[in-house]
This record gives structure tokens, sequence and C-alpha cells, in this order.
């Protein structure tokens, strides 16, 4: 599924309940895991994403396009392509690879800086969160400097896409972040940790 797609669905399919995301983060982070959790409620075999999937995910009365782009760093080029009229970002991270948590930090502001994600929320996922060790939200947040994002609302919120746990409280801020942009509440950026 490319860019194009992306592009007709917005400009032909797309009514005032409907909202794009665009789910990004390093390559095994559990990205494609999470996308098919939210869409099927299950857990799926996943292979490293080449290009992107896209589903629809239906929530609290919004019906989500969204769009898992590969996370290998040949593909990271190509994510701005999908970012176009995207009303938020999810931004997930394998808390468990604290090896990758600084190049994890500079993709992610590489995302935030982008132009066409200026009226973005952000939400981070501290995914895996079922595995021993792993580094918990507030961790997360320290970890990815995310108290330095003044320019976007954002959250973080720890998850295990494999249980779903933690999911479903992510997607919720987000529609409440839409929501509340659509009734023109533009309110100023700040963040509230889910740490659990
Ligand atoms: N233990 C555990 N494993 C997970 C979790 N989420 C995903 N995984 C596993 O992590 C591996 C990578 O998951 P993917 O969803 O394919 O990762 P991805 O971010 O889409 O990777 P790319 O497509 O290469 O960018 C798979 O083996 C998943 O089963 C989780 O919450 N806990
Ligand atoms: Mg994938």
């Amino acid at each position: 599924m490319g860019i194009w797609a992306s592009r007709t669905w917005r400009r032909f399919f797309a009514s005032d309940q409907d909202c794009k995301i665009v789910i990004v983060g390093l390559n095994n982070a559990g990205k494609t895991t999470i996308l098919y959790n939210l869409h099927l409620g299950q857990v799926v075999l996943t292979q490293p994403t080449i290009g992107s999937n896209v589903e629809e995910v239906k929530h609290e009365n919004l019906t989500f396009q969204v769009w898992d782009l590969g996370g290998q760093e040949s593909l990271r080029a190509n994510w701005s392509t999908y970012f176009e009229e995207a009303d938020a970002i999810i931004f997930v991270v394998d808390s468990n690879d604290q090896d990758n948590m600084v190049l994890a930090k500079m993709e992610l502001f590489n995302v935030v800086l982008h132009e066409d994600l200026k009226h973005a929320c952000l939400l981070v996922l501290a995914n895996k969160q079922d595995i021993q060790g792993s580094r918990n939200a507030g961790q997360i947040a320290q970890d990815l400097s995310l108290h330095k994002i003044l320019t976007h609302e954002w959250q973080i919120q720890s998850c295990c896409a494999l249980t779903g746990e933690g999911l479903r409280e992510g997607m919720s801020w987000i529609a409440g972040r839409i929501r509340a942009r659509r009734k023109g509440e533009v309110s100023a950026p700040r963040a509230q940790q889910t740490v659990s």
C-alpha cells in the first residue's frame, strides 16, 4: 500500500468521523503486532514490514485509518511520505531494548520536527511491558526526553501488544485530543503520563 493510496483515501473517502494515524518506531518495536491487535483483537504472527500496512480501527465512535510503517533503517527515510494530514502519530518503543534507546530518541525527534505533523498529537507506546526488566513509562519518558517536546501534545502509555493491555487507553487519549481539536479547543502542549 503506498502514498498514492494514502492521499486518495483522504481525498475521496474520509468523513468528519475519520481520522488518520501513522505508527512509527524502530524495527522490532511491535508496531505491526499493535496494529493487528487493535484491528482484529488478536495476536498475529508478523514478519518485518516492508513498506506499510493499513487497517481500519473503530474506537469511541471514530473511525481510524491506521498506517503501520516498516521500521528498518533503510525504510525510515520514507516515513515522512505518509505524514500528510495525519491527526496523530504513534511512536512505539521496545521498552526492553535499552541498547537502541538513543537511536529511538533520535528518530522520534526527526518525526516530531516534520512540517506535515505540526498539528498532530503524539502518543508514545512503551511496548513489551510483559518482558521482565523492561523500562517503565516514566523511565522511557526520561530516556526519550519527552519533556523537551513543547510543540505537540503528547502522552506516554505503557502497553503489551500481545495482551492488548494499554492499547485502548492510548487510543482513547488520541480520540480525546482529536475531538477537542475539532471542537476548536486548542490547548497548550502538555503531557500526561500514564505509568502502570
Ligand atoms: N514479548 C513481547 N513481544 C512482542 C510484543 N509486541 C510485539 N512483540 C514481538 O516483537 C516482534 C516484532 O514485532 P512486530 O510487530 O513485527 O514489530 P515491528 O515494529 O512491526 O517491526 P518492523 O516491521 O520490522 O518495523 C514479534 O516477534 C512480536 O511478536 C510485546 O508486547 N511483548
Ligand atoms: Mg512491522
